[in-house]
């Protein structure tokens, strides 16, 4: 398996903050990644490092088997699509997407041209009159157009609603089958993309948590409900990442080590969505801290 970036006991110091501590993780070719984590937990701070827009303090960072800095070869390869992404506000959204066709080799002018009907764009339309949702829409046609080997989407989303979301997904879904690449993708809309994601990252304060296939995770945890006393003896000696008592009843989140499906005489057991491990893995103090990453 190619390796796409390599990144060794990584860290990225913003004067006396500690954003990305010791990471070491690698990304493999043609594979979507989830790179998730709460507000703050040092994603874009990660991916600017993978797109050199900025230096780590220490380790050792490698895309496409090289260091990204001022590196041509390395940087025409990458196609970073973030939210804070700046155009000159007097070029129509026809300007920027002639512009990024220079940019980057394997563009596919057709298809962009689709997406713009797609997601109903105004070619003519100057990027200073762009609605939010106009300007997340132009941002992901560019990073699927580009059909760049390494794509990143940061929260590509922002103003974008439900239909476009989908419409987004889908599209994504059906290019990377025909045209394999490597996408990793920051949100925070877990359950959306979970069925996309085929890797999974978490990033929580700065530290690595999860580093898993999305296949694995799905079955990581599961809840159990049902009378307090019934619910505490059922999980002792078990890794219980959430607890939620109401009543006289308790439902505890538990991390699952064994394969099989559980069963619990007088509980009642229920599967635990991706969004809803990483929100109990990622809140507060988590005595689960990297459990997970390898
Ligand atoms: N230029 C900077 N100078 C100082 N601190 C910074 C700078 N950029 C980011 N930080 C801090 O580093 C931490 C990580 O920020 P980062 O933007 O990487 O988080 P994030 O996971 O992308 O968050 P979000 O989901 O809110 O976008 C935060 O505490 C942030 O305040």
């Amino acid at each position: 398996m190619t390796e796409v970036v390599k990144v060794v006991r990584l860290n990225k110091q913003y004067e006396d903050h500690n954003a990305i501590q010791d990471i070491t993780f690698s990304i493999n070719e043609n594979k979507i990644y989830g790179l998730l984590g709460r507000n703050g937990a040092g994603k874009t701070t990660l991916m600017k490092m993978i797109t050199a827009q900025i230096f780590p303090t220490s380790g050792e960072l490698l895309v496409f088997g090289e260091e990204p800095y001022e590196n041509e070869k390395v940087l025409n390869q990458i196609c970073f699509v973030k939210e804070s992404q700046k155009y000159p506000d007097n070029f129509t959204v026809r300007d920027i997407l002639e512009v990024s066709k220079s940019f980057f080799p394997n563009w596919d002018e057709e298809y962009a041209h689709s997406l713009v009907e797609d997601f109903n764009l105004p070619l003519k339309k100057k990027n200073r009159g762009l609605s939010r949702g106009m300007h997340s829409a132009l941002g992901i046609v560019i990073g699927l157009a580009s059909r760049a080997p390494l794509t990143i989407f940061d929260e590509p989303y922002l103003g974008l609603d439900a239909v476009s979301r989908e419409l987004f997904y889908n599209r994504l879904m059906e290019d990377y089958t025909e045209h394999p690449r490597t996408v990793i993708l920051s949100t925070h809309l877990i359950d959306e993309v979970s069925n996309l994601l085929e890797h999974i990252l978490v990033i929580d304060k700065g530290q690595l948590i999860i580093d898993e296939d999305a296949e694995n995770l799905r079955g990581k945890a599961y809840t159990v409900t049902g009378q307090t006393s019934k619910v505490e003896a059922f999980i002792i000696g078990k890794e219980v990442i959430h607890r939620e008592p109401f009543g006289g009843l308790l439902s505890a989140t538990v991390i699952n080590n064994g394969n099989s499906s559980v069963h619990v005489p007088g509980l009642e057991v229920s599967p635990v969505s991706l969004q809803q491990l990483i929100v109990h893995l990622t809140k507060g103090k988590s005595e689960n801290r990297g459990v997970m990453a390898k």
